[in-house]
């Protein structure tokens, strides 16, 4: 948008029709003309607007704050409203930067930077992309967790799509009341798995919020084309609905054809108001609906579980890329997981389809390579019948074993994943254990946030006398051990689904495949360098994430093509330089 006369954002309700339906003649005016109507008479809310003035400075799209130069105060009505200082944009991050620094508590630093965010869009994009390593675990994974936990009391303005059970019949009305209209991702959550903190309900919201912003700030994606939603169908966590502040609606999880009944319709309603290529990316709901959602929509819409497909890709991407460090093929080793749920199921079928792929074996086959642990113990054939349908491939031939330092030792994996949402789950046996059965033990912790990771860097390096190769979903610190720096990987599904979604986006894709899924982990595991191997790293470091989430977006647009599911046609030639024009820059635009 060049220009600053701007549609009336009233959503997709035109003036005519405001004017028409409410009358703009309704107000009460006092001498001074301000409205002095009392409790019992109505008024219109209205406005018609073109940014300028105090209005501008008021709207984070096009706000540049003291950045505004001499001639666009003038021209803009901004003149008295601002201090007289012009500063650069490069000189409002430093300062931003500096004073972001001295907030101790991590959750301040989140609120200072969701206010910058309601505050000036640009400032806060160009601030996180230039300080990606140092941002990310405010604005995501650990700060977010408990940001989501506290969120009714540092909740300020709403920042995404409230749709709870209240709005059973409205939800297009609903979807229409949003102010953008070129969405092309959707972020969506119903609160009920929130990283590893549980039940949140309409807490949750921080999530679609945060993984948004990281499309914009890794993925490039406008910020103008996301839409965090959270679909409230109640909570069953007895601490929010004792809390008179509690933000959602107060009772207990709506189950059953009720639940399916609103998420029907807001499926229906997504693809009527924005068309079939806009994305949606279901997030943190709990596995029981999750699997399902996902089998349902992913025959009718553009849909991407980012818990069971982000993680899986994220996971193999390191598996492929470990093999510089460990030797072999993916084929030569053997998986155990501690969790079956989404995250730990996904990665198990992405390894094992992979290594179908690669060696022409059954899946059948490959799946065997793969052993989980639930909460009741490894999964086994003599558990079958009671297990949920996605842990049943994975029930091999063997004894029933309740603790996971006795599966590893009767398993004997080389690699070890943490996908339990559980802390502290890998004990110092169990991590004695993998590293007197390997050489280099490939130890990845990925339950979020920090308090829930099934152990810290400092523990899987001391454990392992240094020998361990270990990657966590939230960041740890390098770790001194034996005056030897070792530095620990972040794994986490924040390096797929920036550069994923942009990737369909780009190609216009109307489905995902597997296939495509494959392509970007490929694509991220080429992005690791000789350097980042000799570091015992196995995921490049976020600072070049615009850089690997173009080239992620590009093989994951090129699958999207071979596959004939693009409608974006021709096919661009160069798509690395192609997803690299599509992208968002933060830097402020002049205004005329
Ligand atoms: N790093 C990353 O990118 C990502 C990390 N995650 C993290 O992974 C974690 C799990 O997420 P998700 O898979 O969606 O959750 P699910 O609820 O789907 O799965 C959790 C699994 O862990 C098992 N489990 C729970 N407690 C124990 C225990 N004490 N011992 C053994 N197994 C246990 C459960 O067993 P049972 O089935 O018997 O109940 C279940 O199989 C979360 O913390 C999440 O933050 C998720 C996605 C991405
Ligand atoms: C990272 C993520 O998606 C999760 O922990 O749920
Ligand atoms: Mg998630």
């Amino acid at each position: 948008m060049g220009s600053l006369l701007k549609e009336i954002r009233n959503g997709g309700h035109s003036v005519a029709d405001t004017e028409s339906k409410a009358g703009f003649g309704g107000g009460v005016e006092d001498v001074y003309g301000e409205d002095c109507a009392t409790e019992d008479q109505v008024l219109t809310p209205w406005t018609a607007s073109v940014a300028s003035g105090y209005t501008l400075l008021r709207d984070p799209h096009y706000n540049k704050g003291l950045a505004f130069t001499e001639k666009e105060r003038d021209a803009h009505y901004l003149r008295g409203l601002l201090p007289p200082a012009v500063l650069t944009q490069e000189l409002q991050e430093k300062k931003l930067i500096q004073n972001l620094r001295q907030y101790e508590v991590p959750l301040h630093r989140y609120i200072a930077m969701m206010d910058l965010q309601e505050r000036n869009e640009g400032l806060f994009y160009k601030l996180l992309i230039d300080n990606v390593e140092e941002l990310l675990p405010v604005v995501y994974t650990p700060t977010v967790g408990e940001a989501c936990q506290k969120y009714g009391s540092i909740f300020r303005h709403p920042q995404g799509l409230y749709i709870s059970l209240k709005e059973k019949g409205k939800i297009l009305e609903v979807l229409k009341n949003w102010p953008e209209r070129g969405i092309q991702v959707i972020v969506v959550t119903d609160g009920e798995r929130i990283l590893g903190l549980g039940d949140l309900g309409c807490q949750g919201m921080g999530i679609p919020v945060g993984k948004l912003s990281l499309y914009t700030a890794l993925g490039g994606v406008p910020p103008s084309a996301c839409l965090p939603i959270t679909i409230d169908v109640g909570t069953n966590n007895q601490k929010l609905l004792n809390d008179e502040f509690y933000i959602g609606i107060k009772q207990k999880r709506a189950t059953g054809q009720e639940y399916a009944e609103l998420l029907e319709e807001f499926m229906t309603a997504v693809k009527q108001n924005y068309g079939e290529k806009v994305l949606v990316q279901f997030e943190d709901f709990a596995n029981h609906n999750a699997f399902e959602l996902l089998s349902k929509y992913s025959k009718t819409h553009l849909v991407f579980n980012d818990d069971i497909q982000g993680t899986a890709s994220v996971v193999l991407a390191g598996l492929i890329s470990s093999l510089k460090l460990l030797g072999g093929q993916l084929a030569d080793h053997t998986f155990l997981f501690l969790g079956a749920g989404e995250a730990g199921t996904g990665i198990a079928e992405l390894i094992a389809l992979e290594i179908s792929k690669k060696t022409n074996a059954p899946l059948e086959e490959t799946r065997k390579k793969v052993w989980l642990v639930d909460s009741k113990g490894l999964i086994v054939k003599s558990r079958i019948g009671s297990l949920q349908h996605f842990k049943k491939p994975w029930a091999h031939d063997h004894e029933p074993i309740k603790e996971l330092v006795d599966a590893v030792k009767a398993i004997k994996p080389t690699v070890l994943i943490g996908t339990s949402g559980v802390g502290k789950t890998f004990t110092r046996e169990v991590v004695e254990t993998m590293a007197s059965l390997n050489e280099k033990p490939l130890i990845l912790a990925l339950s979020n946030p920090t308090s829930q990771s099934e152990c810290t860097a400092e523990e899987a390096y001391a454990w392992t006398k240094g020998r361990a190769i270990f990657a966590s979903g939230s960041p740890f610190d390098p770790v001194e051990y034996e005056k030897k720096l070792l530095v620990p990987g972040q794994a986490n599904n924040a390096y797929i689904f920036p550069g994923f979604g942009l990737g369909l986006i780009m190609a216009g894709a109307i489905r995902v495949h597997d296939d495509m899924l494959l392509a970007a982990s490929e694509a991220l595991a080429a992005q690791v360098t000789q350097e980042n191997h000799d570091k015992g790293l196995i995921y490049p470091p976020f600072t070049n994430i615009r850089k690997i989430s173009a080239n992620i977006a590009a093989k994951v647009a090129a699958k999207v093509y071979e596959l004939g599911l693009a409608s974006n046609l021709p096919r661009p030639k160069d798509l690395v330089k192609y997803a690299e024009s599509c992208m968002y820059s933060p830097l402020y635009r002049s205004y005329r």
